[in-house]
C-alpha cells in the first residue's frame, strides 16, 4: 500500500497536573487522518528544542490547530491583551508557516491557526468578538459545557470565486463559532473566502510561492464525521496534500 501524505499538526503547551504537556485535541488529528486520508505527526510547541525547518522538511502539509490560548498581541503591534498566552506556540507556528511557504507546501489553519496565518501575513486581530451586546457574538457565554460551546454558531457567506465555494459547491454554510478574537486587518496577500453576517472574515486562502494556504475561523474537525461540509474541508486538505487540482483560479497565481 502506498504511504499516505504526512501532515504535521501543531500542539500547544498546557499544564498536566504539575507537569507541562504538549496537547492536541484528538478531533483535529482524527479528522485529518480519516477525511484527508493522511498520516499525522504531532509537532511540539518547543522552539527551544527543535527548529521549524526540521519538521517542515519532512511533512507534506501543516495543520495549525485551535487553542484556548491567544496569539501574543505584540506580534501584531498591539499592547498587552488578555491571555492565556502560549508564546512558544506563537514562535513555533510562525516559524512553521514561513518554513512551509519557503518549501511551497500547503498550510491549513483552524481557529487559532487561522488567526496565526493572518498575523503571519501582517494582519491584526480584534479581541472583542465575544463581547456581549455585539450584533453577532462569536463565542458562547464563558463557562458553558463544551457541547454548548460548540453548539454556538452562525451562517457564513462563501466568496463565489473562492476555494471553499467551488470545492464544496455551496454559497453559504452554517458553522460553529468558538472564538473571542478574529481578523481585524486582513494580512496582505490573503483572499477572503467567507464572511459572517456582521462582516467578520471567517476564512482565507492564498498561494504564496505556490504554497496553498486555506484557513477557517470555525471548527470543521468538531463535526467532520456527521457534517458533509466539515468533511469537505478535510477533503480539500487531502487533495492539496497530494498536489491534486482544486477548482478555481485563486490558488494558481502566487500571492
Ligand atoms: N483563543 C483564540 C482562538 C480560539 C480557538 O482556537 N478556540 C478553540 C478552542 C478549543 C480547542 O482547544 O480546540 C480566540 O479566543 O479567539
Amino acid at each position: 500500500m502506498a504511504a499516505r501524505p504526512l501532515i504535521g499538526i501543531t500542539a500547544c503547551n498546557r499544564p498536566f497536573g504539575e507537569e507541562a504537556a504538549q496537547v492536541v485535541i484528538d478531533r483535529y488529528m482524527e479528522a485529518a487522518m480519516r477525511h484527508a486520508d493522511a498520516a499525522a505527526l504531532l509537532i511540539p510547541a518547543r522552539p527551544d528544542l527543535m527548529r521549524a525547518g526540521e519538521a517542515a522538511a519532512r511533512i507534506d502539509g501543516l495543520l495549525l490547530t485551535g487553542s484556548p490560548s491567544n496569539v501574543g498581541p505584540a506580534l501584531y503591534g498591539d499592547a498587552d491583551g488578555k491571555g492565556p498566552f502560549d508564546p512558544a506556540r506563537d514562535e513555533m507556528s510562525l516559524a512553521l508557516i514561513a518554513a512551509m511557504i519557503d518549501l511551497g507546501k500547503p498550510v491549513f489553519g483552524i481557529c487559532r491557526g487561522f488567526q496565526e496565518i493572518n498575523v503571519a501575513f501582517g494582519g491584526t486581530l480584534d479581541r472583542g468578538l465575544g463581547d456581549p451586546g455585539r450584533p453577532l457574538v462569536h463565542h458562547a457565554p464563558d463557562g458553558v459545557p463544551i457541547g454548548a460551546m460548540f453548539a454556538h454558531g452562525h451562517d457564513v457567506t462563501l466568496a463565489p470565486d473562492g476555494v471553499l465555494a467551488r470545492a464544496l459547491g455551496r454559497e453559504a454554510l452554517t458553522v460553529n463559532s468558538v472564538h473571542f478574537q478574529g481578523v481585524k486587518r486582513l494580512g496582505e496577500g490573503l483572499a477572503v473566502e467567507a464572511r459572517a453576517p456582521d462582516g467578520v472574515i471567517e476564512a482565507v486562502s492564498a498561494a504564496p510561492n505556490g504554497a496553498h494556504i486555506l484557513a477557517v475561523q470555525w471548527h470543521p474537525e468538531w463535526q467532520a464525521d456527521r457534517d458533509a461540509s466539515s468533511r469537505g474541508f478535510f477533503g480539500i486538505m487531502g487533495r492539496m496534500l497530494r498536489g491534486e487540482p482544486i477548482g478555481g483560479d485563486r490558488l494558481k497565481e502566487g500571492a
